[in-house]
């Protein structure tokens, strides 16, 4: 399969091209950072206790698989939508910012550039809609 996947649930339209894919290092390269990504999310007091007892590795699959398609990648995103995954969660700004901040750390440990860093965060900022709840 080529170009990127045509449906992610509730989230901005997708990119016409793979060129942030491909700047992300591609599948295995997004894969790292994103179980990077999860495991430091588990270590914030801020925000760890979201995490509790879930499944570690359906999350950073789905997780990955989200990312890469919203970089134009050619993924299957078969996860919960934005909003449904989200709601019972109750999630305030401050929870999304933390989250925010540990994907571009993430991100800054795997040496992504930071164009391209930014690139994939602003793909995610209008996701505050569905995600933030109060
Ligand atoms: C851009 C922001 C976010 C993205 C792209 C995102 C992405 C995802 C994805 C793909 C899933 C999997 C859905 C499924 O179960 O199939 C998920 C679930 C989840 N997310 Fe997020 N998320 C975001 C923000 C947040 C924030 C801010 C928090 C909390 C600090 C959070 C906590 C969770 C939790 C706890 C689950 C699992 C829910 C459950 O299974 O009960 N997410 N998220």
């Amino acid at each position: 399969q080529t170009g990127p996947a045509t449906v992610v649930p509730g989230t901005a339209p997708l990119p016409a091209d793979d060129r942030l894919y491909q700047a992300l290092g591609g599948r295995e390269a997004i894969q790292r950072f994103t179980d990077d990504f999860y495991d430091s999310m588990l270590q914030d007091a801020r925000i760890a206790r979201f995490f509790e007892g879930l499944n570690p590795r359906y999350l950073k699959r789905v997780l990955a698989d989200y990312f890469c398609v919203v970089a134009g990648g050619p993924c299957v995103y078969d996860g919960v939508g934005m909003k449904d995954a989200h709601a019972h969660l109750g999630l305030a700004k401050r929870d999304f910012n933390a989250l925010v901040e540990h994907l571009q750390l993430a991100m800054d440990r795997a040496r992504v550039p930071f164009s391209t860093q930014n690139e994939l965060l602003a793909r995610m900022a209008p996701l505050h809609r569905d995600i933030v709840t109060r």
